[in-house]
């Protein structure tokens, strides 16, 4: 059984003190440092200066086009590629002067992972458990990630979806403190992409940290806390998705549906605060604004007496943000005049949209 970690990985600046603080103690809480971490292969910078800090229970995406960097990140987090200068932390301890008890602490999910063909899923999951030398019910595990009732065929008659269900499970295995999954959703089906975002979400509950990469947009969206993009091996962006959307100055388009509204309602709209523009056609009012002025411009409609039927919001989306940080794509603004990327309404934004590469 081999390991090939092909993707992922990224460093962080500063901690929201909300969560990086713990207990009154100031004291961050970081499961990732990456503090000045430069990687040179020859005269190829894969890495370069990256100060990166992923927080205990967070939930992080690691993004970026290919060639950016990702796998080296998370080749270095793992001490299987040392960096040229730089350190790196993990879980508290040095990646690599600490290496073998970093591992024992974590659960990887490597991209290309190839299992035992002649082994069954029960007996991988056995085999991660000895490996980390804990004990547990490899039943009730092949039970959490879907494949319970092919626990005693072989592996290799797996077909692509179970197996990442199955190597899940083994990175699962122990109650890892830190899961680094590289592209979690390769090969699995809509349900079990689901499946996928319920047990992160769950281990994060529990107080695990979850570091994975995805060019599934959607899915990442629907489940980061933070994400991180690289670019050429800089770290380019760092923050919550809405934050990104704030750093990129993109209000958002609310398509309000109401009985009837006249320019003298829509006026009212116009003089509030984070309001840019705002237009009806009599059946319809279509206003530009910021985010969080939403609920005032729903409020100063009923104020007028309009009765407001329904509304939408359009603003940008994760494959939006993605383009502009990540590609050099123009500003996203909101309105579909960014990046040239697809957006959707807040129900169906970025529903697992690959990034194009
Ligand atoms: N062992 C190596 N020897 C030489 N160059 C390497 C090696 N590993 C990575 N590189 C180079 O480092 C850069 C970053 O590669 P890396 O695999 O980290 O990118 P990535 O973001 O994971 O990309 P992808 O999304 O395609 O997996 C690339 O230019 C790559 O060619």
């Amino acid at each position: 059984m081999h390991a090939s970690y092909g993707n992922v990985c990224r460093l962080p600046h500063e901690l929201p003190k909300s969560k990086a603080e713990t207990g009154g103690s100031g004291r961050y809480m970081a499961a990732i440092e990456l503090d000045g971490v430069t990687k040179r292969y020859g005269d190829v910078t894969a890495v370069r200066d990256l100060n990166l800090a992923v927080e205990e229970g967070e939930v992080f995406g690691f993004l970026g086009p290919n060639g950016a960097g990702k796998s080296t990140t998370i080749n270095m987090l793992l001490d299987f590629v040392r960096p040229t200068s730089g350190t790196v932390r993990v879980l508290s301890r040095d990646a690599q002067a600490e290496s073998v008890a970093v591992r024992r602490r974590t659960g990887v999910l490597p991209e290309g992972y190839d299992v035992y063909e002649r082994l069954s899923g029960r007996k991988h999951i056995e085999f991660a458990m000895r490996s980390k030398e804990v004990d547990g019910d490899a039943e009730a595990m092949l039970e959490r990630v879907g494949i319970a009732d092919a626990a005693d065929r072989r592996a290799g008659g797996y077909s692509k979806g179970m197996r990442q269900r199955l190597v899940l499970g083994m990175a699962l295995v122990g109650d890892p403190d830190l899961l680094i999954l590289d592209e979690p959703s390769s090969g699995l089906d809509p349900a079990g992409a689901k499946e996928m975002r319920e047990i992160v979400r769950s281990e994060a509950d529990r107080g695990a940290t979850v570091f994975f990469s995805s060019h599934v947009l959607g899915q990442v969206e629907s489940v980061c806390d933070r994400v991180g993009i690289m670019r050429e091996g800089e770290l380019v962006a760092e923050d919550s998705i809405e934050g990104l959307r704030e750093a990129v100055g993109g209000e958002e388009q609310l398509v309000v549906t109401v009985d009837a509204a006249s320019e003298e309602d829509v006026e009212a709209v116009r003089a509030l605060a984070g309001v840019s523009s705002a237009a009806t056609d009599g059946g319809t009012v279509t206003v530009s604004c910021e985010s969080d002025a939403k609920t005032q411009v729903i409020g100063a409609l009923e104020d007028a007496g309009v009765t407001v039927k329904d509304f939408t919001t359009q603003e940008a989306s994760l494959e939006d943000l993605f383009l502009t940080y990540a590609e050099g794509a123009g500003a996203v603004t909101g309105t579909g005049t960014g990046a040239g990327a697809g957006r959707g309404d807040d129900s169906t934004a970025a529903a697992d949209t690959e990034v194009p590469e």
